[in-house]
């Protein structure tokens, strides 16, 4: 049996909080639910409403609907405005002008809303529903209607609330879609409310829909239990975007009807394959984070931690996996930590293309001396879940053949602060005191900054550190006479300057240990550049790869300046394609920093010796 799909993303989506969608958006998301995922029904928005949504329905014309395979498109409105006619209602002249095949219209259902909301009487909304309805009919469109808070509206009123999707129906609207607006209700009141609705129309040819909000986190249940009362079209959003808290997730609901309940959901398993990268496609256009705990399509759905499930799903994936991954285009990954058995990291390792023999007495030794050695530094602050280049150069390590690419012997990072004094036209600067500036200043030869660097005397100064300009002594004793440089900000101003360097001992391969040296915009800037100096020659691959993300974290905040830092460096290997992450900890931010920086490095030269094609990180 088929349920209809019913994405409401571009509608109910865009009114969560934080979402908000170019007209091209809607396109390029209204073409991907199409043409990926094959949903029935895409509601694109309320023409009504507002600028953007009628031109977005103009555009479709052209740009979407010619090209739909699947969906039928879906303007959204409301019933007329009470005490007036559908044909001076602006609104409904708006939803006519975008021309979709379905229509569907927004209905006062709960009796205390009519009166309190609506500000009319009972009799008068039951006029709005059928006079709209015919209305749109009368256009020759397919006809929804939703009936906004129905389960509440059934509570408070039941004989009301039946009346008003009868009016509806006597209208010929063809679907009737049962809103639980306020998610408040459970899945049991959905079951018997809709069931009781089905009943009553059961001799007409009207189908149900739901339509449910997650404010209790039960959209999703809410949806599946109105589905078994035969309600067979619903409605959702694409990663459980809409108003407040949300819609019902479609990423979920989808796969749920599908695969577990026997549904068919969309067309082909296929597109349920799509399911996936249509949710992060969706989450990239809205530019709204990846949430990786998402059931089904999050990076988290199949990621496995725990020894035990790890150990079993090696022997067999049904053991801690509900279904193959792969069905809706997710895949299955092991996590390294403390929890960690000897399968994790087996499994890592392998997953990083390396070399394993779990058979082999003095292999599986090594794996045990891996594992401890993961749970010790984890206790000292590591964490491995992200950082497997680390675990993989802990492996490469622990092989009696391994030698290391280089060897970092030692280092030394040097900051400070100097205080310069900036003119903003040719003049000159002094160290300390502006009255020594000339003094200073003729002691120099021409070109030379004050402060030991160098420059062309022929470069105009336009401010940054003092030089001795060719207009030389007379300059200087000029302005620092007739002025106080260091309070008269027009003509020059004194700043703090902070400036590092790092001095490295490095041995590389064979060759004798080498000096060398680098400024740097902070420490670990500092060394980076010494170590490229320093190897770059030796290893013109490392020029590829670089520094793309560092994350430090305090991990003993009681402790404050003495407590543990852990640090996560990320690197782009951008001649392979590939991004890897290390990790460190220690009580010094910088050694911490230093030792994840040469993980980085060595995994890179490492990667070299195996097939980096599969390395998966
Ligand atoms: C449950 C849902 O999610 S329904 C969809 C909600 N989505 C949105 O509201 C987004 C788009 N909305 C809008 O752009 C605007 O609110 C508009 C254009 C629809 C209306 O704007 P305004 O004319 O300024 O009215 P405003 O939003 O302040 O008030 C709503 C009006 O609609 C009336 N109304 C509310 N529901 C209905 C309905 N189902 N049928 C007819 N009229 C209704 C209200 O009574 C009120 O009219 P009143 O002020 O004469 O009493
Ligand atoms: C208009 C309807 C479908 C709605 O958004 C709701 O009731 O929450």
């Amino acid at each position: 049996m088929t349920i209809q799909i019913y994405d409401t993303t571009l509608r109910d989506g865009t009114q969560g909080e934080g979402i908000s969608l170019s007209c091209q958006d809607k396109i390029r998301i209204a073409t991907e639910l199409d043409s990926k995922l094959g949903v029935a029904y895409i509601e694109a928005g309320w023409p009504g409403s507002n600028p953007k949504d009628e031109r977005f329905f103009q555009r479709a014309q052209q740009e979407l609907l010619p090209h739909l395979h699947h969906a039928k498109l879906v303007a959204f409105g409301a019933t007329r405005h009470k005490m007036t006619r559908c044909e001076t209602d602006p609104q409904l002249a708006a939803l006519l002008r975008a021309e979709t095949p379905t229509v569907t219209i927004v209905a006062k259902i709960w009796d205390f809303q009519v009166l309190q909301v609506l500000g009319t009487t009972l009799e008068e909304n039951l006029s709005m529903i059928r006079d709209t309805v015919n209305y749109l009919k009368a256009a020759d469109r397919e006809v929804m209607l939703d009936a906004e808070h129905f389960f509440d509206a059934f509570r408070s009123n039941p004989t009301y609330a039946m009346r008003c999707l009868e009016a509806a129906v006597e209208a010929g609207a063809d679907v009737l879609v049962l809103c639980d607006t306020n998610g408040a209700a459970t899945p049991w009141d959905i079951e018997q409310t809709a069931a009781a609705v089905r009943l009553h129309f059961a001799s007409n040819t009207v189908r149900l829909g739901i339509h449910c909000h997650n404010d209790m986190e039960l959209a999703v249940a809410n949806s599946i239990a109105a589905v078994r009362a035969g309600v067979t079209l619903v409605q959702g959003c694409v990663n459980g975007y809409g108003e407040r808290t949300g819609n019902a997730n479609l990423m979920s609901l989808i796969p749920i009807l599908q695969l577990q309940l026997g549904y068919k959901s969309v067309p082909s398993m296929e597109h349920l394959g799509n399911l996936t990268s249509v949710s992060r496609f969706v989450d990239e256009v809205a530019n709204r984070p990846h949430v990786p705990w998402r059931p089904f399509v999050g990076e988290s759905a199949f990621a496995h931690k725990g020894g035990l499930h790890v150990a079993a799903i090696l022997k067999d994936p049904r053991s801690y996996q509900f279904i193959d991954p792969s069905m809706v285009g997710n895949r299955p990954r092991v996590l390294v930590s403390e929890l960690s058995g000897r399968g994790n990291i087996q499994s890592k390792l392998r997953s990083l293309n390396l070399e394993i023999d779990d058979k082999d007495p003095v292999w599986r030794a090594r794996i045990s001396q891996v594992l401890e050695r993961v749970k010790s530094l984890e206790n000292k602050g590591f964490t491995f879940e992200g950082a497997e280049a680390s675990l993989a150069m802990m492996w490469r390590r622990a092989s009696p053949d391994y030698s290391a690419p280089f060897e970092l012997l030692d280092f030394s990072v040097y900051t400070g602060n100097k205080r310069v004094l900036f003119v903003n036209h040719e003049g000159c600067f002094t160290p300390e005191d502006p009255d020594d500036a000339g003094e200073e200043a003729l002691t120099k030869p021409l070109g030379q900054e004050l402060f030991g660097g160098r420059r062309d005397p022929a470069e105009p100064l336009t401010g940054g550190p003092l030089f001795v300009t060719p207009s030389g002594p007379a300059s200087i004793t000029a302005l620092s006479s007739s002025h106080d440089l260091a309070r008269d900000p027009s003509v020059a101003v004194w700043r703090n300057e902070t400036h590092t360097h790092a001095v490295i001992k490095v041995l590389v391969r064979d060759a004798a240990p080498t000096l060398e040296c680098a400024e740097g915009n902070g420490p670990v800037d500092a060394v980076n550049r010494a170590l490229r100096r320093a190897l770059l020659r030796p290893c013109p691959q490392l020029e590829y790869v670089t520094l793309e993300d560092y994350k430090v974290r305090i991990l003993d905040s009681e402790s404050a300046t003495a407590a543990i830092t852990r640090v996560l460096v990320s690197f782009h290997d951008r001649k392979r394609g590939i991004r890897f992450t290390t990790v460190s900890a220690d009580t010094n931010i910088i050694v911490a920093s230093v030792n994840a920086l040469v993980d980085g490095l060595e995994y890179a030269l490492h990667l070299d010796q195996v097939n980096s094609a599969q390395v998966a990180v």
